[in-house]
């Protein structure tokens, strides 16, 4: 196995299970950045953190537009070598995505046993720690092995210097026709885990549709790393998705069964949470996990209302559901640590967010009034039915009871009476048993 073939197989994961490694964080200012540089930078510090690092030192510079070569200037990336040198650090780690000639060239201007990466690949990186089912596994291995075709030419030239010190001889030559049977492989591995994330998908959602026949009113959790999709879901419903204090705790989506007060159940969908500067070959190997959100009837966009970057939080979530074609979906904002913000802050986001819903997961606080305005939504679409059902159709008395609000029930000598409000993909069900058309 080639160097870089262990780094696939074992994945980046091994980082963190191993001694945690020291970190130089490098940010650029740039003119018209819709993030701060520096909270940008303390979330590249926790993703670093969570990922098995710490920052151990931190350096930016303003530039108009990225160097090319070296992104940052060529002075200063020798400035950043000389910084790894003097804090002994391991890696050294940009908060843009560079180019795969950028990553190699900067490596070179770095001591050797300094790596050098981006936020991309850190982000991979937390997801190939965290990624547990099957499906997460083979989404995380399809954009790793995207990341890294581009990157093997660079890799390359980096081993074969390495061990020629410099020096280009035959076998570098062996190298770039062992760099094309490389690529071939990658581009093998690539269409075949696709092939089989294609067929689990199509697996899982007739799963899905079985499990909870088609029709029935389906919320998915949306919203930023961390901002507490997993402890509200668990506070709705009572379950226990694995929620901490880390950036993507969660990656694989779950789903469950909840029981508005009126009797009527819809399903509740956990997944991935978003982050700015969210790699696009994520977004594209993460699509069915994200077919979730697109598949929803109802979005709960989960925001951190503590976080002093919720703004840009907002707008980083509402790219990515853009992106991945869920802006037509329903939604309501919900924000979520109420309990850490102070009565002036409250009252302000009260004022600026009139229609948003405001809870707190840990105290249960407002949970009420979301459930109330998740039936609202959940029967926005309802139709009013009047029905009896003869007493041998259990099954409809049970799918009223299960899928639909039901208004009034009475026992009759032919059957069971029943006013209710239906959505439109059950009142077909109810077609043959109508009472009156008018409730
Ligand atoms: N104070 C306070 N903390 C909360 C609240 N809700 C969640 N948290 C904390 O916020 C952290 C993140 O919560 P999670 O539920 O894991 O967040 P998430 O959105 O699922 O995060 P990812 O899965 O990583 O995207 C945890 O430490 C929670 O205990 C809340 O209402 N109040
Ligand atoms: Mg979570």
């Amino acid at each position: 196995m080639t160097e870089y073939e262990s780094v696939i197989q074992k994945g980046p994961a091994t980082m963190a299970e191993e001694r945690r490694e020291r970190a130089v964080l490098v940010g650029v200012d740039r003119p018209g950045l819709a993030w701060p540089l520096e909270s940008s930078l303390a979330e590249l510090a926790r993703l670093a953190d969570t990922a098995g690092a710490d920052a151990v030192a931190t350096t930016t510079q303003r530039l108009e537009s990225p160097n090319p070569r070296t992104f940052v200037g060529s002075g200063k990336a020798e400035e950043i070598a000389e910084l790894a040198r003097a804090t002994e650090a391991d890696l050294v780690i940009f908060d843009d995505e560079l180019t795969p000639s950028q990553q190699a060239n900067l490596e070179k201007i770095m001591d050797k046993s300094v790596k050098v990466i981006d936020r991309t690949a850190l982000i991979l990186d937390i997801f190939a720690l965290h990624a547990t089912s099957k499906e997460g596994r083979l989404q995380v291995r399809l954009a790793q092995n995207q990341y890294l075709y581009p990157r093997l030419r660079g890799m390359w030239a980096h081993l074969a210097s390495n061990r020629m010190g410099g020096g280009v001889g035959s076998r570098f030559g062996e190298g770039e026709s062992q760099l094309e049977v490389d690529r071939r492989m990658v581009r093998k591995r690539i269409t075949s885990i696709r092939r089989e994330l294609e067929h689990l998908s199509s697996v899982r959602s007739l799963q899905r549709e079985s499990r909870y026949g088609s029709g029935m009113f389906k919320v998915a959790l949306a919203g930023y790393t961390n901002a507490g999709k997993s402890s509200l879901i668990n506070r709705l419903t009572g379950s226990e998705v694995l929620s901490y204090d880390k950036l993507f705790a969660t990656l694989d989506s779950t789903t469950r069964k909840f029981e508005l007060p009126e009797g009527r159940e819809v399903t509740i969908t956990d997944t991935v949470g978003f982050i700015q500067k969210l790699p696009t070959t994520l977004v594209e190997a993460f699509k069915s996990t994200l077919d979730e959100i697109t598949g929803a009837d109802l979005i709960l966009h989960v925001v951190d209302a503590s976080s002093p970057e919720f703004e840009p939080q907002i707008d980083a979530v509402h790219e990515v559901l853009d992106q991945i074609g869920a802006q037509k979906i329903p939604t309501i904002t919900v924000f979520n640590k109420c309990d850490l913000l102070d009565a002036d802050m409250f009252a302000g986001l009260n004022r600026r967010f009139p229609h948003a819903q405001f809870v707190s997961a840990r105290t249960g606080a407002g949970i009420d009034v979301l459930i109330g305005a998740i039936a609202q939504a959940a029967s926005a679409t309802d139709t009013k039915l009047d029905v009896l059902i003869p007493y041998q159709r259990g099954d409809l008395v049970s799918l009223a009871h299960e899928r639909c609000h039901i208004v009034t029930e009475s026992h009759e000598a032919e059957g069971t009476r029943i006013q209710m409000l239906a959505a439109p993909a059950f009142a077909s069900a109810f077609s043959g048993y109508l009472a009156s058309d008018d409730v």
